[in-house]
């Protein structure tokens, strides 16, 4: 199944790469990456009423590929309205870093799980991650006058000690604190 999962990672990032006509990065974006599968588990609610199982955040990895069984995922739309993945389905995010190498590309949305009775949720997570080293910058073909460079580039390590420290916690989008270049991004 990881081999599956582990497929369709790298066939939405081919998708995306081609969409933008940029493939001849999709070696060194492969290689800059590793894989992480994590299952989760959630405890059931017992209560009739939607109840929060795990808050609303961006991922910041890459790619994420997850697979659900029991309804409680929930993702938000651009205008702000929030939709509900469908049971036993597979849904894939963009992650922060993807975003950034992407210079702001396409979108990263907010999700998060509700819950409600008595049965405990699994998930499963296929998360490509960049490896430590690998610096995330946008590639000169994706920045221009009209898209001028959103993100310093960044190692993905430095960010994840940074998303654990205390200034990351008191700001709005730890991503954004740590290496936006401009304030209204
Ligand atoms: O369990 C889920 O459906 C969501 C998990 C999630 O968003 C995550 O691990 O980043
Ligand atoms: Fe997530």
């Amino acid at each position: 199944m990881v081999e599956q999962v582990s497929e369709l990672d790298r066939v939405v990032r081919r998708m995306i790469l081609e969409s933008f006509g940029i493939e001849k990065y999709m070696e060194e974006h492969m290689n800059s990456t590793k894989y992480l599968l994590r299952a989760m588990k959630y405890k059931p609610p017992n209560t009739s009423e939607k109840k929060l199982g795990s808050r609303d955040h961006t991922d910041k990895n890459i790619v994420t590929v997850l697979c659900q069984g029991i309804q409680g995922l929930e993702i938000q739309l651009k205008n702000g309205e929030w939709i509900t993945a469908k049971p036993h389905s597979l849904t894939v995010f963009i992650g922060d870093s993807l975003f950034a190498w992407l210079n702001g590309r396409l979108h990263t949305p907010y999700h998060r799980v509700m819950m409600k009775g008595n049965e405990p949720r699994y998930s499963f997570g296929l998360f490509s991650n960049p490896k430590k080293g690998y610096i995330i910058k946008a590639p000169e073909e994706l920045v221009d006058e009209e898209h001028p460079l959103m993100f310093k580039p960044f190692d993905f390590h430095d960010f994840l000690r940074f998303f654990h420290s205390d200034a990351a916690r008191k700001s709005q989008s730890a991503f954004h604190t740590f290496c936006a270049l401009h304030s209204n991004t």
